[in-house]
């Protein structure tokens, strides 16, 4: 599905990813870890850049459009499945197909919140959820996400999780929760200054090994 090959990226002078190789097969529910500042969020952009026609991405910024509603910024992720006419209509005057079909979703997102809501002002939780709404309201084979949970609860963020793992072929997700890395992915990749030092089948690997790894301790695996 993906394949890269001694990759090095830059923000100016500073290397942030450097002479990575990873292959990405579809079907795999891949989880990037590692501590702040690793380039995880760098890497997370450019493999997203490379599989963005079949792709949805749930972004640490979340780009939520505050002055608008709830259904707003959920219908949001169905743009690119209609005409500009189709969604001028819906934006305008939401059809009640679709205002159902993104009520369901933000129902089995436990989003209670009107639809109608300006998500100005909702919770940081609430919002993480309209995010991630909106990425499944893409419909796409592959989702992306940084940090997708992290304004929720361990219980939320399991469910979610299994959640946009059911709709989804391919899941590629950085994540600082190791409980959520070891129970819902096939394989776990670190990073350390922008380089590869994990690459391993989770079942190869334990909680210990991983805390070690959020803790910074790790050696080059
Ligand atoms: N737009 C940017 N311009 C300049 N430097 C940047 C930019 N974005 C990130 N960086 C720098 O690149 C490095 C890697 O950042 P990145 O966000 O990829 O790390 P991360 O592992 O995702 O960190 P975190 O877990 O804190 O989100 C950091 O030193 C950061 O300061």
């Amino acid at each position: 599905m993906l394949q890269i090959e001694s990759l090095s990226l830059s923000y100016r002078e500073t290397r942030v990813i450097d002479d990575l190789d990873l292959s990405i097969k579809r079907g795999e529910s891949l989880a990037i870890v590692g501590p702040s500042g690793a380039g995880k969020s760098t890497l997370l952009s450019y493999i997203y850049e490379q599989l963005k026609q079949d792709a949805a991405l749930c972004s640490q910024s979340q780009g939520l459009v505050d002055a608008l509603s709830v259904f707003h910024n959920v219908y949001m992720g169905a743009l690119a499945r209609h005409s500009f006419a189709y969604n001028l209509l819906n934006l305008a005057w939401p059809l009640a197909a679709r205002r159902e079909e993104v009520a369901k979703l933000c129902a089995e997102l436990y989003l209670e919140a009107p639809l109608q809501k300006p998500v100005s002002s909702l919770s940081g939780g609430q919002r993480q959820r309209v995010a991630l709404a909106r990425a499944l309201y893409q419909q796409k084979p592959s989702f992306i996400g940084d940090e997708s949970f992290s304004a929720l609860d361990p219980v939320m963020a399991q469910r979610l999780l299994s959640l946009v793992k059911a709709r989804h072929e391919t899941v590629i997700m950085v994540l600082h929760d190791s409980d959520l890395a070891l129970s819902h992915f096939d394989r776990i990749i670190g990073l350390s200054e922008g380089k590869l030092v994990l690459d391993k089948p989770t079942c190869e690997l334990d909680g210990e090994q991983l805390a070690c790894f959020f803790d910074n301790q790790m050696a080059t695996s």
